[in-house]
């Protein structure tokens, strides 16, 4: 898969493609329902397959401050696109220019200049361009005359409803992960670079490898058993907050902080994924170092068990 920033790098296509454009947010079972299908229409018309992603997305764009916590960041979607059969990654930068194109310029300018499609899947609830004007009907109105085919997705359900980014993001704020992992196929994970803390993790007996969440928002928060990925080729097993530590004053930065069991290695720097297994507790407030250093303690035996029975302990 080639990543392309902006139409304008996207390298000549001559018999055009196939092509979707979306969020894609978690990149869930739905999104791959669609990738599929979409590539199996290019392997029959022999065309490569490109995912228009809007970045940031456009709830960041119009409500930044009200936009619900993404379920990845763009590095994370683009690896699970890659594990799909796509050719293209194509990022499209929504900025003040794109939200207030007129959706015919869009159409034009992007479609059928810039991609050459020549079969296009979106939701039948999609909307784009100026007011959101563009829409499904518009596509298809404009694919006639341009020699394009729209089509609409077969809705992807599980247990009679609709997977969407919506409800991996619900069932993550409700503690459920494994709900979260069957949505997405996967287990929800955060991936990121292990950065300082204040160092009382290893004060408390619990040194913690923490990663900066660079988000305002984030869907998951509290105590889970985690398992990470990135070091030495193993998955290891631990515990995890997300959240502002009110007992040490933690101030209003959100941070994932892991603690991995039987492990004393430097990993400050390094690149890791943290899944998320199960969730044991919400953050709380402790009255004194001693009883939230008594709370992770039961934390780490909690999680100990949670894992091993799932056999996710090495
Ligand atoms: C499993 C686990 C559970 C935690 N639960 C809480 C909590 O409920 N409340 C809280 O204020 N801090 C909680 N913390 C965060 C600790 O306050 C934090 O790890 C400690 O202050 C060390 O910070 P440092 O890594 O910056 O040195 C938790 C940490 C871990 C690893
Ligand atoms: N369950 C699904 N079945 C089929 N197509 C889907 C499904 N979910 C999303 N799509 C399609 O994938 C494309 C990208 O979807 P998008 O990420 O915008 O929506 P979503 O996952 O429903 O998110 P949200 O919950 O934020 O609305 C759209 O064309 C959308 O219609």
């Amino acid at each position: 898969m080639r990543i392309v920033r902006g139409i304008a790098n996207l390298p000549a296509l001559p018999l055009g493609c196939v092509a979707t454009i979306g969020t894609f947010d978690g990149v869930h079972r739905g999104h791959e329902a669609l990738i599929r299908g979409l590539a199996e229409q290019g392997r029959c018309m022999g065309l490569p397959v490109v995912v228009a992603l809007f970045e940031p997305q456009p709830r960041e764009y119009f409500q930044p401050d009200q936009a619900p916590g993404r379920l990845c960041r763009l590095r994370e979607k683009i690896q699970a696109l890659a594990q799909l059969p796509v050719d293209y990654a194509l990022l499209l930068r929504f900025d003040r220019g794109l939200a207030e194109q007129e959706p015919e310029a869009f159409i034009r300018e992007t479609l059928i200049d810039g991609l050459r499609v020549k079969y296009l899947v979106v939701g039948d609830d999609f909307r784009f361009g100026r007011a959101r004007r563009g829409d499904f009907d518009l596509l298809c109105r404009a694919g006639e005359a341009a020699g394009y085919a729209v089509a609409d997705t077969p809705t992807f359900a599980m247990d009679g409803r609709r997977v969407s980014s919506t409800w991996v993001r619900e069932a993550l704020m409700s503690g459920d992960c494994a709900l979260a992992e069957r949505l997405l196929g996967r287990p929800y994970a955060v991936c990121g670079r292990v950065v300082h803390g204040n160092q009382l993790g290893r004060v408390l007996g619990f040194p913690t490898a923490n990663l900066a969440l660079r988000r305002k928002n984030v869907p998951v928060k509290g105590v889970f058993a985690v398992t990470m990925r990135g070091i030495n080729g193993r998955e290891l097993a631990g515990v995890a907050n997300v959240g502002q530590r009110p007992t040490v004053d933690g101030g209003s930065a959100v941070l994932l902080e892991t603690h991995l069991f039987d492990f004393h290695q430097d990993i400050y720097q390094r690149l890791v994924e943290v899944r998320f297994h199960g969730k044991l507790r919400d953050e709380q407030r402790f009255s004194s170092m001693e009883m939230l250093r008594a709370q992770i303690q039961s934390d780490a035996l909690a999680a100990r068990a949670f894992l091993a029975q799932r056999n996710l302990l090495p």
